[in-house]
């Protein structure tokens, strides 16, 4: 049977508790915003697939939890991207920008914190679907850019053959950090 995509991602939410890191997840796998906070317990994960530049890219987007208290179990998640090695591809978003008379961080501000970590900036509103997808869309781009040379050849019909394609996930078990060989894209 044809694949339903050409390649797995895995990409991660990380921030401060109560930025709407969930929400933003929510808003763009499912177009769903929840006005409660119900704080993310160790991690989640969700998934989607879009197709960028002719490419079908299945997105597998963990959330994790902003409390500090939940630290020691998100970073077993996220080790291998913890310190943003060369070739983890990365994002700066400022969420609830449907908030302006809330404004914590001045729209500049949050450009030069991007500009100096060599990130692209979003101002996104899980609350008004402000640049949910487009952010989601950039970072995909950016993994897919990254690993230009592998992705050879998928747009062509032949691309079903390819060894990427073999990567599969396992929706309903997420993997443990101890048992993960998968190769992750960050
Ligand atoms: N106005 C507004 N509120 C938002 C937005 N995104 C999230 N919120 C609210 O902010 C609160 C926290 O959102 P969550 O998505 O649960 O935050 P989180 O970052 O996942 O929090 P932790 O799981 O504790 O790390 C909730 O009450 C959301 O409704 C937004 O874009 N605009």
């Amino acid at each position: 049977m044809a694949k339903q995509y050409d390649v797995l991602f895995r990409l991660l939410l990380i921030g401060d508790s109560g930025v709407g890191k969930t929400c933003l997840l929510c808003r763009f796998t499912d177009n769903e915003f929840h006005s409660s906070h119900i704080s993310t317990i160790g991690v989640d994960f969700k998934m989607k697939t879009i197709e960028v530049d002719g490419i079908k890219v299945r997105i597998q987007i963990w959330d994790t939890a902003g409390q500090e208290r939940y630290q020691t179990i998100t970073k077993q998640y996220y080790r291998r991207a913890q310190y943003a090695p060369e070739g983890v591809q990365k994002i700066l978003i400022g969420n609830k920008a449907d908030e302006e008379q809330k404004r914590q961080v001045g729209r500049e501000q949050g450009q030069q914190l991007a500009k100096e970590y060599g990130m692209d900036f979003y101002e996104t509103s899980a609350c008004t679907n402000l640049n949910i997808k487009e952010s989601f869309t950039r970072l995909t781009e950016l993994v897919l850019q990254a690993h230009r040379k592998e992705l050879e050849g998928l747009r062509t019909p032949a691309s079903n053959e390819l060894a990427l394609a073999e990567m599969e996930e396992d929706e309903g078990k997420p993997e443990g950090p101890e048992n993960s060989s998968k190769t992750c894209w960050c």
